[in-house]
């Protein structure tokens, strides 16, 4: 079944992300710390992979980086307890949560949706699949930007106000999840501006020599 994950961009109907999931992070862009989590969604248009680029949109000039820790789903869930949760889990993957921030802070501002700022073509550069027997959800996975080789985040998976698990959970008492979606569980402190041309190099490292690493150009 997980075998049919390896290629989950192609059959990935839903990439549903979770913001302000790490404290420091919601208190760095002066939001409060949720009490349940916030949930929004990227199409699937916005996946890129390694060696393609970062597109910036041309009237655009405040792309933030945000590294996250993507999970992808194997079996469909609707309603599930913490332990189906687990179970339905098929893999894990890295990701960016790249996000127009001016624009996003506008359509928060007029309480308007922020799809625009978060779901355009490239907005989602995503890894390989990781099967889930490589990572232990009860260890902590570091997760790492460097942007021109100068780090700008530096989080550890432990620190999620909602678990993995917690969050699928949430999740599926409104939305089905089905084989190959993606959930990206948001990001931790660090995010800033990315201009064309940068280089972005994000890894996530953890238990068992977990290393994992990918490059993006912006353009
Ligand atoms: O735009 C935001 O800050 C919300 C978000 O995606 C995150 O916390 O990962
Ligand atoms: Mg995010």
């Amino acid at each position: 079944m997980a075998d049919s994950l390896k290629n989950f961009r192609s059959i990935c109907k839903k990439i549903i992300a979770v913001g302000r999931n790490y404290s420091e992070h919601a208190s760095e862009l002066g939001n409060t710390v949720p009490t349940k989590p916030i949930i929004f969604m990227k199409p699937t248009s916005a996946f890129v992979t390694e060696p393609n680029d970062i597109r910036i949109p041309a009237d655009w000039d405040e792309l933030h980086h945000e590294v996250e820790f993507g999970v992808i789903i194997d079996k469909q869930c609707q309603n599930v307890s913490k332990e189906e949760a687990e179970a339905s889990i098929g893999g894990y993957c890295l990701a960016l949560d790249m996000t127009e921030r001016k624009l996003q802070n506008e359509l928060k501002d007029q309480g308007l949706p922020w799809l625009l700022s978060k779901g355009f073509d490239t907005s989602c550069p995503c890894g390989d699949f990781i099967p889930k027997e490589k990572i232990s959800l009860s260890s902590s996975v570091n997760l790492w930007l460097n942007v021109n080789g100068n780090r700008r985040q530096n989080g550890h998976t432990r620190d999620m106000i909602f678990s993995v698990p917690d969050l699928i959970v949430y999740i599926s008492k409104y939305i089905t999840l089905e084989h190959g979606d993606l959930i990206l569980t948001g990001t931790p402190a660090g995010v800033g501006p990315v201009r064309r041309g940068d280089q972005i190099e994000a890894g996530m490292e953890g238990e068992h020599d977990l290393k994992y690493l990918m490059k993006f150009n912006v353009v």
